[in-house]
């Protein structure tokens, strides 16, 4: 799910404790290292000697109740960096960061990182406007398709969330907090002076929502604008930038809706935001984001919006919430399990095809189509008629996927589904699981066998597509079945 940074947090909610995940129960302070802009050290993050300043921001902490100044002679390396990715000496713009030690030896092992960019087009798809009750938005200036890429931008900033922050120990909550974007605006503004001046510009022409909750103008900047670039795929560098903020010059401006109609998908190689079309989008819709899980009820939305001081007046918060709510419920419900599907005699043939159409049906009138369940939901279809052995239907729903998972999660080599002939079919774990009796599959005759040894009560379909193998209490595997599980065990399936 693609979501505002860390600001969506339950204590992004609470303006007095916001932003702030105290390190740990020492409340040890960040060492931050800078390098130089545009010098590219490799190995910065192993030793000191690349960095042009290396500051230990020691304030008060709790076991010291004086103020220290920290300096360059902490015996311990950085715990944070202040770097500028990529390192491209092209004209291309580049990202100031403020990351966690580690993280940028994770970027920098990216397959590909770093590639340039593509080149722009000759006119851009989306333009600037204003947005009638809600500042500025992005438009698009044409039709655009199901799956494009509206547009392909590199941050401006982006900044590591959970940032530790020191407080002595007679400090109240309030205290704690303004503090802590005292110090925020301090790191921010280390990086914000390494921007090239229209980098600047724009990151200071950015909406700020938290004017008056004591954010400085930087920190206020990055909570109203900053987003996750978490993917879907769990790679390494996922992982690791989950927890980041990324701020941008044009994606920053989409507005939210509870229906969205683009999805953004950080691209590591290029250290850059993809923008999807999630649906076709008509010239001079406005382009729309989620800014929070847009899969829960109305009432949880508006209060999860209140941070980016957004009331929504989309068609979902507006009209019929109550039969909304139960639609976008079973959305977020659903949880497919095929195999067990397949195995399971009590179901029909098109029982897991029928639920995962209605749920699509659902996704479609809602119009979230940017949630990973609507390529789950589709790919569900394709791999039940793998299960049936249908290449044809199979290859229909194939060609879905290929448009929906470029910004949900990936389905692997769907490409080699398009082909009804083709003979990946025949090596798909699922191929014909649900009609042969004994399927060649390795993974698929796993699966028979366990529905052998659970025996027809032990095999259990929930209504929203969950599967269970059960066992009673003391119910004995037929001696049979056991040795075939032995054998399979042996030959290492
Ligand atoms: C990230 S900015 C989006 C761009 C912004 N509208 C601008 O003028 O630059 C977030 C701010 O836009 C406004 N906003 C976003 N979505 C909105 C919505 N659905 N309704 C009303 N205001 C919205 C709120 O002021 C919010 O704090």
């Amino acid at each position: 799910m693609m979501r505002r940074g860390f600001l969506i947090s339950k204590k992004a909610q609470e303006p007095e404790v916001t932003t702030i995940k105290r390190a740990n129960s020492r409340e040890e302070p960040i060492r931050l290292a800078l390098e130089k802009p545009g010098s590219w050290p490799t190995n910065v993050l192993a030793t000191n000697s690349n960095c042009v300043q290396f500051i230990s921001l020691l304030k008060v902490t709790k076991r010291s109740s004086s103020l220290s100044t920290g300096g360059a002679t902490t015996p311990d390396g950085p715990t944070h960096i202040v770097t500028t990715l990529p390192p491209l000496n092209n004209n291309e713009p580049n990202t100031q960061c403020l990351l966690l030690q580690g993280t940028k030896q994770v970027i920098l092992s990216t397959p590909g990182f770093p590639k340039p960019l593509p080149p722009p087009p000759a006119s851009p798809a989306f333009r600037l406007g204003p947005s009638p009750g809600k500042g500025m938005g992005l438009f698009s200036t044409r039709q655009i398709k199901q799956g494009e890429i509206i547009l392909w931008e590199r941050p401006l900033l982006i900044m590591a969330s959970g940032i530790p922050i020191a407080f002595p120990a007679s400090f109240s909550e309030a205290q704690r907090a303004q503090h802590a974007l005292n110090d925020l605006e301090f790191y921010m503004e280390t990086a914000v002076s390494r921007m090239k001046p229209d980098r600047r510009a724009a990151f200071m022409g950015l909406h700020n929502c938290h004017k008056k909750d004591g954010s400085g103008p930087l920190m206020g900047r990055v909570r109203t604008n900053g987003i996750s670039p978490a993917s879907q795929t769990k790679t390494e560098v996922d992982v690791k930038m989950a927890d980041h903020s990324v701020v941008s010059e044009h994606i920053s401006r989409l507005n939210h809706s509870c229906s969205p109609n683009t999805q953004p998908r950080f691209d590591f190689a290029t250290f850059a935001h993809q923008l999807y079309a999630v649906r076709d989008i008509a010239e001079g819709e406005e382009l729309t984001l989620q800014y929070v899980d847009i899969l829960v009820n109305k009432t949880e939305r508006a209060e999860n919006l209140k941070p980016y001081a957004v009331v929504c007046t989309c068609t979902a918060c507006t009209e019929n919430p109550r039969e909304s709510d139960k639609r976008r419920s079973a959305i977020a419900s659903f949880m497919p399990s095929v195999p067990v599907w397949a195995v399971n005699r009590q179901l029909s043939d098109d029982w897991l095809i029928k639920k995962s159409l209605q749920i699509l049906e659902f996704i479609e009138k809602e119009k979230v189509e940017h949630v990973a369940m609507y390529n789950n939901a589709t790919a569900t279809v394709m791999d039940a008629y793998i299960c049936l052995g249908d290449r044809q239907n199979a290859s229909k729903w194939a060609a879905k996927v290929m448009i929906r998972h470029r910004w949900a999660e990936e389905y692997k080599r769907v490409e080699e589904f398009l082909d009804p002939d083709s003979p990946a079919y025949v090596q798909h774990p699922l191929w014909r699981l649900r009609v042969d009796e004994n399927p060649t599959n390795a993974k698929g005759a796993m699966y028979k066998l366990m529905a052998e040894a659970c025996g027809p009560g032990g095999v259990s379909t929930m209504s929203n597509g969950m599967g269970l193998f059960t066992f009673a209490q003391g119910q004995e595997i037929p001696p049979e079945t056991l040795k075939k599980v032995l054998a399979m065990v042996k030959q290492g399936k």
